[in-house]
């Protein structure tokens, strides 16, 4: 999408028409911050467009009136099987920022996933009720690291996500045609003082912060270092989640960061059925990349997946009205989920994740009831 396209006139009927409005409220570069992607953007694309190919195979006469989006995340009670998605420097769009997101969260019952880069403390985002994931990058700062790792204990977080797709950031050509750099507003309070990048590029940054060199062994010292559930972010690979799974790891979120690291990566949703078949329920299968309804909700259920990370929708409901355009975004999406399930004769997420799919490349076969 481009910037600059008129504010529609009705209320926001779907997460795309919420992201027509951020676009005509923020800064273009701000825009293309949160929406570009990596390269040609590829990817970026693939991930919508796989969703459109994954067609589901509705149930009838199962005599569903109203479905039941509820179930767990990684042990939390969730509303629906969504959690809030990683994302650094909320500011960028809204003073409010982080804290509003995880207050939206909190409020709809859903797990908010705390980033290591975002801008305000860590102890702020942990709210009464809410459920608190923390996102790990691996950085050079050993020192730093376990610190987040003890401070994510502290605050209660209910896992720690050690994203794996970022050894250092991909080429966000917007981003650099733009000059983007992040605001002193958004910086990164929880890395050590020297650390926090003020007037740099977010790629300069991230390479002056971020240990390029993580491998499975530095996975055994995280899996060691911490009883929280630990979940690999970034995984599309059938081998890759096998070996998490034999090294402890608690969950994978299927993902390709949502088209912003390795341009041409296979979208998630595409990559899901075979780490599925690959790993089976040896642990939970998050996904994100792209999941922009309750249809792709489903649509990633249906593949196996256990629930999905929202990401940039999040912020466009940031962007246009604070914590209320957040709460709007995520019970829009339940909504349509809902809905979804309804219409495919799914009581309940159990009988949802046995739906038939049929597709392109994303073949599964509907199992009994
Ligand atoms: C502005 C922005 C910042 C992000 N920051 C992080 C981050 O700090 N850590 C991380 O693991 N993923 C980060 N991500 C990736 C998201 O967690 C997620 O994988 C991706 O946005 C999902 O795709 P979607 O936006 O299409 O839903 C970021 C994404 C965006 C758009
Ligand atoms: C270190 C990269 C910045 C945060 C991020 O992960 C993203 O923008 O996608």
């Amino acid at each position: 999408m481009t910037a600059g396209t008129a504010v529609p006139a009705t209320d926001p009927l779907t997460l795309d028409d919420v992201e027509d409005r951020a676009r005509a409220l923020l800064a273009p570069e701000v825009y293309d911050f949160v929406a570009g992607g990596s390269g040609g953007e590829a990817t970026l694309r693939a991930n919508r467009a796989a969703f459109d190919r994954c067609h589901l195979v509705p149930r009838v006469l199962s005599g569903v009136d109203t479905a039941d989006t509820t179930t767990t995340l990684l042990g939390v009670p969730a509303s629906m099987p969504v959690a809030v998605a990683p994302m650094a420097f909320h500011a960028v769009v809204h003073p409010d920022g982080e804290p509003a997101v995880s207050r939206a969260a909190a409020a709809a019952g859903l797990p908010f996933t705390a980033a290591t880069l975002a801008g305000c403390p860590l102890d702020e985002l942990s709210v009464p009720g809410g459920a608190l994931f923390f996102q790990l990058y691996w950085l050079r700062d050993r020192d730093r690291t376990a610190w987040l790792i003890d401070e994510a204990e502290r605050l209660g977080a209910r896992a720690l996500m050690l994203t794996v797709d970022v050894p250092f950031m991909g080429r966000r050509l917007r981003d650099l045609r733009n000059g983007f750099a992040v605001p002193a507003h958004a910086a990164p309070v929880n890395l050590s003082d020297t650390q926090r990048g003020g007037g740099q590029s977010v790629g300069a940054h991230a390479a002056s912060v971020i240990d390029p060199t993580l491998s499975w062994s530095d996975l055994e010292w995280v899996r060691r270092r911490t009883r929280l559930p630990l979940v690999l972010k970034g995984v599309l690979d059938p081998a890759d989640a096998r070996r998490a799974v034999d090294l402890g790891a608690d969950g994978l979120v299927v993902s390709n960061h949502g088209g912003r690291q390795l341009d041409g990566a296979v979208p998630s949703i595409l990559a899901l059925p075979a780490i599925r078949d690959a790993i089976g329920d040896a642990c939970e299968i998050l996904l994100d990349s792209g999941v922009r309804s309750g249809t792709d909700v489903l649509r990633a259920l249906a593949l196996g997946a256990h629930g999905v990370l929202l990401g940039r929708p999040v912020l466009w409901g940031l962007a246009v009205d604070g914590e209320t355009g957040v709460t709007a975004v995520l019970d829009l999406l339940r909504a349509e989920l809902a809905t979804s399930m309804a219409l495919a004769g799914a009581p309940h997420v159990a009988a949802a994740r046995r739906l038939g799919v049929r597709g392109a490349s994303a073949t599964r076969v509907r199992e009994e009831r």
